[in-house]
């Protein structure tokens, strides 16, 4: 994959709630002057993190219900073609796996021989949560390996001693090109254009640590009304125990009246302005499969925020 007038491609992967789509919403909305488009995955049935991105106005298509490493593959490459040929002008494509891909799995399938006079494949980026991740996973590593630069997020809120120590952790590991995510120690848009990753082969499978298998479990659930927000926060409360991640889009009712994204994380719950109006809810939960009963959160969903 090489050559002046292909399209240059960022793929971007992490670990469930790493900060990719914070990362790849703060270089949509750079400076930069790059025309830019994303592809998101969401391996569940309902895409929050194209929602996200496409409220900043750049087009965003999401894939969903599945991973582009694997079972999404062909649906990865039908729409990098359908990007292609939309006929604005692109100065780049940037991927966002889901948080249980496996990069070689997409490494594959941007290396489709037909697609690769269209574009190329210039870098990979793997986003590490400073506070929340599980060093001995091998799908993290397998996600650290192919990457070309890290950017290590929430690093304010790990501090410096968990920061200094996940740096050793990566040279360790050989990743010497570590970026934050502030604007001063982020990733200029120019180094993950510059071609890096360009030429690459395939690696050796190392094992098969891809975890879309059934290690996880989804609870996807929507609701056509608002919700009050004192029961949403109760209900979450009693399943956070057992979540790995949670997202949603909300419509509140009552005395916080509004429209909020709902994130969590490990143990860190957010509720922010979502960034336009939402009716209803949409809500995704991810828990570790025989730790998680999504029968019983949709029942408890239904029963307490049910329309
Ligand atoms: N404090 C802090 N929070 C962050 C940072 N980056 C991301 N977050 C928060 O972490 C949560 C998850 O971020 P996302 O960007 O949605 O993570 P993701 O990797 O796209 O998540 P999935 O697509 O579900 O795997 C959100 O609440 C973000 O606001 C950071 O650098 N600092």
């Amino acid at each position: 994959m090489s050559g002046a007038d292909t399209v240059p491609v960022v793929l971007v992967t992490g670990a469930l709630g790493a900060g990719k789509t914070t990362f790849i919403n703060g270089l949509l909305a750079g400076d930069h002057g790059r025309a830019l488009a994303a592809v998101v995955n969401d391996f569940g049935a309902i895409n929050i993190d194209e929602s996200l991105l496409s409220a900043g106005g750049r087009p965003v298509y999401g894939l969903k219900n599945g991973c582009i490493c694997c079972s999404l593959q062909g649906d990865l490459l039908r729409t990098i073609r359908l990007v292609l040929s939309i006929g604005r002008p692109l100065d780049g494509i940037v991927i966002e796996a889901s948080g249980v891909s496996d990069p070689r799995g997409i490494l594959e399938a941007l290396l489709d021989p037909v697609l690769g006079e269209a574009i190329r494949l210039d870098s990979i980026v793997a986003v590490v949560d400073a506070e929340e991740h599980d060093a001995g996973d091998p799908l993290w590593q397998a996600q650290l390996r192919l990457a070309d630069f890290v950017v290590v997020s929430k690093a304010e809120a790990a501090g410096p001693d968990a920061v200094r120590a996940l740096g050793e952790r990566l040279a360790g590991m050989g990743k010497q090109v570590v970026f934050g995510t502030s604007a001063d120690d982020g990733v200029p848009p120019e180094v993950l254009f510059s071609g890096l990753a360009r030429d690459r082969h395939l690696p050796p499978r190392a094992g098969d640590p891809h975890r879309d298998d059934g290690n996880f479990v989804t609870c996807e659930w929507t609701a056509a009304a608002p919700v009050a927000l004192d029961r949403f926060q109760s209900v979450i409360q009693q399943l956070a125990p057992a979540l790995v991640r949670a997202k949603g889009l909300l419509s509140v009712r009552g005395r916080a009246e509004g429209s909020y994204v709902f994130q969590l994380v490990g143990r860190r719950a957010s509720l922010q302005r979502a960034p336009r109006p939402v009716e209803g809810v949409e809500l995704v939960l991810i828990g570790r499969t025989g730790t998680f009963d999504a029968a019983a959160a949709r029942a408890l969903l239904d029963r307490e925020l049910g329309d």
